[in-house]
């Protein structure tokens, strides 16, 4: 049914979201994690982005929000560039998941989901439990919000912190590598969720090795090697098109 709706999507996509141009980032110790990446995503696009081991991929997420700062170039968030100064404001936009859940061990599902609008928002209980129950549905977590994160399988967990940056309610989601540290039966519950939230036209960029997901959902591939975008296009010509020379050498080694 999901994969009927998305196959039979039309989908026009809106203005620029997210712009990178030019962006540079070297690490202490002299690493050149990004080379100058010049990348763009319009709203409800969902860019995927592979590559090998090293190629800065999770840098160029953090790079979005703000976690990681720039030595060159400049990066856009809705209209925002990013600086000490929109930082804040650009990080309420964009909602992140990591391959390591980062859940509090000591809070409910529910206690994590609400942290940040309890704090940030100021949410009444009331308001924040309502919310938290929507989201858990949107999850398929229904009836687990009073568990602890050791109570849940490594999917649902991994859900909860879908849900968790959902509160916050962001334009944009960044997923990196957010089935990774999965059993291999827990990945398809995790991807099932992301696909409904590009189903809803949420605006996403997720850096992944699940390749079917990428064909299935990902409205552009990007493919990163040593801090650069090298490789972009459409997923169909993406993995079909003969030209994409260092996309087959890549896809080779890990498919
Ligand atoms: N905090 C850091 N300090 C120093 N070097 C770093 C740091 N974070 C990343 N690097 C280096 O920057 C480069 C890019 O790393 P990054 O984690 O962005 O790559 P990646 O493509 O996400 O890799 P992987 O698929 O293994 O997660 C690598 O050489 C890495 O060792």
């Amino acid at each position: 049914m999901l994969k009927k709706a998305l196959d039979s999507r039309t989908k026009t996509l809106g203005e620029e979201i997210i712009g990178l141009r030019g962006v540079r980032k070297t690490f202490p110790g002299g690493v050149l994690a990004l080379d100058g990446v010049d990348l763009h995503v319009r709203q409800d696009e969902v860019l995927v982005i592979i590559g090998p081991s090293g190629s800065g991929k999770s840098t160029l997420l953090r790079c979005i929000n703000g976690l990681e700062e720039i030595d060159a170039g400049e990066v856009t968030v809705d209209g925002l560039v990013l600086s000490e100064r929109t930082r804040d404001a650009i990080r309420r936009e964009v909602g992140m998941v990591f391959q390591s859940f980062n859940l509090f061990p000591h809070l409910t599902a529910v206690g994590n989901i609400m942290l940040a609008p309890r704090l940030v928002r100021r949410w009444s209980r009331r308001q924040t439990d309502e919310e938290a129950a929507r989201l858990l549905d949107r999850v398929g977590l229904s009836g687990l919000g009073g568990r602890y994160p050791h109570q849940l399988s490594g999917g649902q967990q991994q859900r909860v912190a879908i849900a968790r940056a959902l509160a916050m309610r962001p334009r944009i989601m960044l997923f990196d590598e957010a089935t990774s540290a999965l059993d291999p039966e827990m990945i398809g519950e995790v991807l099932e969720v992301m696909k409904e939230l590009a189903l809803e036209g949420m605006s996403m960029v997720v850096v992944t090795h699940e390749m079917g997901f990428a064909r299935e959902v990902g409205d552009r591939i990007a493919l990163m090697d040593a801090g650069r975008i090298v490789e972009q296009a459409l997923p169909e010509s993406f993995f079909e098109d003969p030209r994409h020379e260092r996309t087959r050498a890549f896809l080779s080694q890990i498919l």
